[in-house]
């Protein structure tokens, strides 16, 4: 867990410090919540992100809350507990992409009125200079650790938005897959050639300094993130180039019993390096045209570029949408009784069927293994409910042909969730996932709206 680079527990922990900023916090909680969010909307940035409404159902009460936690901290256990809400807020606040200076703004006004109102107490200089200092020093922290998280969430939404961009430029992976391929199995033709021509082996170029390697090097890692199987890439080569390449140079006069079964090797390792190259590449090919491999619907990595989208559209033009979280029902059972070949044949039945079914503005996404999430666009809560039970119901009442001659039922549980107005996506997701559990615990096969 991290921790802040450093406090001063005596200042924290002040057990009179502790009682007298808890008090005011209890007493004008309220009223703090109530200035924060006025001094809100009077700004234009921050009212681009607020509704009256809003802030009125769930960022009042939340504001309460947070108040009372950060200032509730007593003991170390309760500082951990503290910091880790932070770092979910400022998750959060990425998502929405709220603008730093705005939460700081905020943090500043917060100190402002609970120092206002200590000032006001009876209280002696030395408690209220004790009660400033615990103000200053939980709140300083507690935005240190939001601002951590803001910064990393942040970075990483920047980089799907620009995964996304990269995919909209047009960028040809397929093209280029089959180019690293290919100049990986030129590297390896030259060697055997060497090899067999008897030439020396001295001449060969390394693996990592050949055309692969130095597009590995230079060009990969600006397109993929690092993965376990970039990785594993580069611990191949570094074997190839330290170990193998020196040790066929070292016995390349006659093919000795050693060096057939280090060629043997070398071919295995680059037949691995090609698998997990090609793996890599798959995966961005499916995010190049947005979808997802198995089941050619939307990748759920562009899930939050799309709803931050629809939340714009609502905040100008009031469009209403919902979420629908699908799971089908009992699929593990159908794995063990079919095979998972027949399961994977029976998700893009399921993913066949939600296609067919929705308008060609809604969004269908695999959100995971037998898990879909279907956008509704400009959708009542009353129409989105009637969708959602026609999906139901086409999916139980559809058969599916697979070769296997056992029937498979087919049901899925619904979980649905129409956009209440809060700038936060997850708590959409959330609500809808909630919903979904509710259905299964109910019995499955069955929809339930989220509260
Ligand atoms: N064939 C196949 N199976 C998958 C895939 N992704 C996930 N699974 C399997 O799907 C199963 C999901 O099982 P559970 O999450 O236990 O749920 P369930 O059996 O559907 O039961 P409920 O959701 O409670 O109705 C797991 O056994 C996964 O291994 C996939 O892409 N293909």
């Amino acid at each position: 867990m991290q921790t802040p680079t450093f406090y001063r527990a005596e200042i924290i922990f002040c057990q009179e410090a502790i009682t007298i900023t808890k008090a005011i916090i209890e007493q004008h909680k309220e009223n703090f919540a109530a200035s924060f969010y006025n001094h809100m909307l009077d700004n234009t940035e921050a009212a681009h992100f607020l509704s009256p409404e809003v802030i009125q159902a769930h960022l009042k009460p939340g504001l309460q809350v947070w108040l009372e936690k950060v200032f509730s901290v007593a003991d170390e256990d309760s500082l951990n507990k503290m910091l880790a809400i932070q770092r979910h807020v400022g998750e959060v606040h990425a998502r929405i992409e709220i603008p730093i200076g705005l939460v700081t703004q905020g943090f500043r006004l917060l100190k402002h009125k609970i120092h206002d109102e200590l000032l006001k107490t009876d209280a002696s200089t030395s408690l209220i200079l004790a009660a400033v200092l615990r103000i200053e020093t939980l709140l300083d922290i507690a935005l240190e650790e939001m601002s951590h998280a803001f910064i990393a969430s942040h970075t990483k939404n920047a980089r799907i938005d620009e995964a996304y961009k990269i995919v909209a430029a047009g960028q040809n992976l397929s093209l280029e897959k089959e180019r690293q391929v290919s100049a990986l199995l030129e590297w390896e033709n030259k060697l055997f050639r060497a090899l067999t021509t008897n030439q020396t082996l001295n001449h060969v170029t390394k693996l990592s300094e050949s055309a692969f390697g130095l597009w590995l090097h230079h060009k990969a890692s600006l397109l993929f993130d690092q993965t376990n199987e970039s990785k594993k890439i580069d611990l191949l080569i570094a074997k190839i180039d330290n170990e193998t390449l020196p040790s066929l140079i070292g016995s390349n006069e006659e093919h000795t019993q050693n060096q057939t079964q280090t060629i043997r090797q070398l071919v295995s390792d680059i037949e691995q390096i090609t698998y997990l190259l090609s793996t890599i590449f798959d995966r961005f090919i499916g995010l190049e045209v947005g979808k997802d491999a198995m089941t050619q619907l939307f990748n759920r990595r562009f899930l939050s570029t799309i709803l931050r989208h629809e939340i714009e559209l609502h905040r100008k033009r009031k469009d209403e949408f919902a979420v629908l979280m699908i799971d089908i029902d009992h699929f593990k059972q159908i794995n063990d009784l079919h095979g998972h070949d027949m399961g994977d044949k029976v998700i893009q039945h399921v993913a066949t069927t939600l296609i067919s079914q929705v308008r060609a503005g809604d969004f269908v996404f695999r959100y995971g293994g037998e898990e879909f999430l279907v956008l509704l666009t400009e959708i009542t809560p009353h129409q989105a409910l009637a969708i959602a039970e026609k999906l139901r119901h086409k999916i139980a009442h559809t058969p599916i042909s697979l070769a296997d001659p056992l029937p498979v039922h087919l049901s899925v549980s619904v979980g649905l969730a129409q956009y209440d107005g809060h700038p936060d996506y997850q708590r959409l997701i959330s609500r809808a996932d909630a919903a979904l559990y509710e259905a299964k615990e109910a019995g499955r096969n069955r929809c339930v709206v989220a509260s």
